[in-house]
């Protein structure tokens, strides 16, 4: 059969595009696609190689397995080659059926015959490990590269707690290859994209965050520093085997991984016996619904037939078994577009840019929006209105925005710009060094905080508000029978029992508990007031310090500052929650419903040792790391900052200290070591 040119061209475009996507996936850990979209090219090559086979060239994706080798990796030889397994298509629960329909016919099982025996295991979704063990000690592990050979990572590998570096008992084969997967929890990979979103907003270069748990497994597992390897909380799973030399006789799958198990390896619970297609359907299904609560990603199931003398009977085809199959579930990332991006003011403040999508199934559920975290994850993923992006939805953690498609972009895809302002409330939004969020100032008066405002306020270290609690708290505010705190005292009972589940008795012991609440003290009003690091020690200080509340309102930075233990952050703190107009009219209102304290005359402290000075740090100190000495610094009543200017009072400078010396040589700062940092301090 002559071969179409417009087929013949597709087909040459497809395999160049699985090429680069295979080589990102696999040897650079950085896909540009999601799984789903690599799967629909990779089938469409399929179908058009087998309506035409002789388009089938031995190089094509879809008769190799994985990717290349990267260098800087000892090459392993695999002794029984690491091959992929065929996916069923059909993504229904009855895809299961195909699977048993083939099996039976190449078993040439008739009807009548007793149902094939399977293992029906979760499909892990990390990547592919060989671990060898001699006469019971680890001694080598490979990832599966093209399926022949594959990279050593032996050392990465032996800081998985979960991997025995020697196996338990004593009927272990001489010679064991476990094969399985090596994993990332879904918790542990939230906590290190958290920490890693922490590292850039304090202004790490050459930090990432990972686009899934998958991705930041496999770049661990491939990682050329151990040290960094060993950061980078990983799990695994063994599922099946290599070479395995003079063991004991087996005669199923499943044995063999209950004889792992007893060795000490780690096998999943949920990998079951089953009989025929009936139970592999029902086990698609439990574990679809189970899905999003295991605390891992998994992206299907794998059916596996059981006794090894039917597996060895049915064979392989080039790179697969035909005993196995892997029945996916429905995509955990997907294509889709950014209509706007929002921004989501929450309980404490935090503003987080929301992009709102085109509509996408993905996960198992319609996303229409999805978390883009800040300011600097935003611009890290250059994310635009109008982009095609990659949404990622797993288990129950929030949709978010992983990647953007940089080849669909389109012409004039508009920029992102983080507001300066709330937009709940019109207060000022204010990003703290250091910090990745911006948040609002407007804590007294924004919506979107009243709930947690108040309950701040009513708690018992604070005003001490009997009878108001969380439930309340929600009913009151849903009710808008309460917007801002005076509103509280503002309540009559008739607001009250017309309250839901609220009776006459509940309402009379509010009331009264809103009164008792206004003979208040200064400390506990200020730190009631809930101003981002203001604690209630810290209101302590401030109130002893100043005396009256209006002095603190009016206080300068450089007039905060004075106050023990308060540094450069809490004083910006203060003064930005003070000079919003709406907190103080709130702060006005309480004090007109009767809300009152005894004011003092302020304390006189002799000045902070450092006040009114800048501090420069840089290079490496010999025991002090650089936040300890800026927190002393701080405390001493120092300014930090970043670079050395005329306005420089010392540099303190460690160990490779670079231009910033340089620099202050240059202005004849003076320059301290640790020694004359502690002298400063002491002085
Ligand atoms: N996004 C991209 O650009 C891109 C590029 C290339 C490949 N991919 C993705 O990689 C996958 C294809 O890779 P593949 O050829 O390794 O096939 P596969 O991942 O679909 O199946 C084989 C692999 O499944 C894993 N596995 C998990 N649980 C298992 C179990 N219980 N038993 C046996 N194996 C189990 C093993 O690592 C094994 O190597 C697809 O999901 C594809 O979308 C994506
Ligand atoms: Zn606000």
């Amino acid at each position: 059969m002559s071969i179409p040119p417009r087929d013949q061209e597709r087909a040459d475009a497809l395999r160049e595009l699985l090429h680069h996507h295979a080589h990102q996936y696999y040897v650079l850990d950085t896909p540009e696609i999601p799984d789903a979209e690599y799967d629909k090219l990779f089938r469409e090559l399929q179908e058009l190689e087998e309506k035409y086979p002789a388009l089938r060239t031995p190089d094509s994706p879809t008769q190799r397995v994985g990717g290349a080798i990267a260098e800087g990796f000892a090459k392993v030889r695999h002794k029984v080659p690491m091959l992929s397994i065929r996916t069923e298509t059909d993504i229904e629960a009855t895809g299961a059926q195909n699977f048993d329909g083939r099996v039976r016919r190449e078993l040439e099982s008739k009807e009548g015959d007793p149902p094939v025996e399977y293992v029906a295991e979760l499909k892990f979704d990390g990547l592919a490990i060989n671990l060898r063990y001699e006469r019971g000690v680890l001694v080598q592990a490979a990832t599966r590269g093209d399926g022949e050979i594959g990279e050593d990572v032996t050392q990465n590998i032996r800081t998985i707690g979960q991997i025995p570096l020697k196996l338990k008992g004593k009927d272990f084969p001489p010679v064991l290859e476990v094969r399985g997967e090596v994993y990332m929890r879904r918790d542990d990979f939230e906590a290190l994209n958290e920490s890693q979103r922490e590292k850039i907003a304090k202004g790490a270069k050459n930090e990432k965050t990972f686009v899934n748990p998958r991705n930041a497994a496999a770049g661990a597992v491939r990682q050329l520093d151990p040290a960094i390897a060993r950061q980078r909380p990983l799990s695994f799973y063994a599922y099946g085997w290599g070479e395995i030399e003079d063991g004991p006789a087996f005669e199923t799958h499943y044995q063999v991984l209950q004889a792992m198990k007893a060795w000490g390896l780690p096998v999943s619970d949920r990998t079951v016996i089953a009989h025929g297609a009936e139970d592999l359907v029902k086990y698609h299904q439990a574990v679809g619904q189970a899905r999003d609560s295991l605390p891992f990603d998994i992206d299907g199931v794998v059916y596996k037939v059981n006794p090894l003398a039917l597996q060895r009977q049915l064979g392989f085809v080039t790179r697969e078994p035909r005993w196995a199959v892997a029945h996916k579930f429905p995509a955990q990332e997907q294509l889709t577009t950014v209509e706007s991006i929002d921004i989501q003011v929450g309980r404490t403040g935090k503003l987080t840019p929301v992009a709102k999508l085109a509509p996408v199934f993905v996960g198992g559920v319609t996303v229409t929006n999805a978390t883009l975290h800040n300011e600097d994850e935003v611009r890290r993923k250059d994310v635009r209105i109008g982009d095609t992006v990659i949404v990622r939805r797993a288990g129950d953690v929030i949709p978010e925005v992983v990647a953007v498609v940089p080849e669909k972009r389109v012409a004039g895809a508009q920029e992102f710009v983080m507001p300066h302002t709330c937009p709940v409330c019109g207060s000022a939004a204010v990003r703290e060094e250091g910090e990745a969020d911006y948040r609002c100032t407007g804590g007294l008066f924004c919506g979107a905080q009243r709930k947690q405002a108040i309950l701040h306020f009513a708690q018992r270290r604070a005003m001490d508000i009997e009878g108001l609690g969380e439930k309340l708290v929600d009913q009151v505010v849903e009710a808008s029978v309460v917007k801002v705190l005076p509103d509280l005292y503002r309540l009559g009972l008739a607001n009250l029992v017309a309250l839901e589940r609220m009776g006459e008795k509940s309402a009379q012991n509010l009331l009264a508990g809103l009164e008792k609440s206004k003979a208040a003290t200064l400390p506990r009003f200020l730190f009631g007031l809930g101003i981002r690091h203001v604690g209630e020690s810290t209101a302590r200080d401030l109130a002893r310090h100043f005396g009256k509340l209006d002095s603190i309102m009016d206080a300068s930075v450089e007039q905060l500052l004075q106050v023990p233990d308060v540094g450069p952050i809490v004083a910006e703190s203060l003064h930005a929650f003070f000079q919003q107009p709406h907190n103080r009219e709130v702060i006005e209102q309480l004090r007109a419903c009767g809300v009152h304290w005894e004011e003092s005359e302020p304390v006189a402290q002799a000045p902070k040792p450092l006040s009114g000075k800048t501090v420069v740090l840089t290079g490496t100190l010999p025991t002090l790391s650089r936040d300890e000495a800026k927190d002393l610094l701080e405390a001493a009543g120092a300014k930090v900052a970043g670079s050395v200017s005329k306005k420089t009072d010392y540099v303190v400078a460690g160990a490779e200290a670079g231009s910033k010396l340089d620099k202050a040589r240059e202005l004849g700062v003076a320059v301290l070591d640790e020694d004359g940092l502690r002298q400063l301090l002491a002085s």
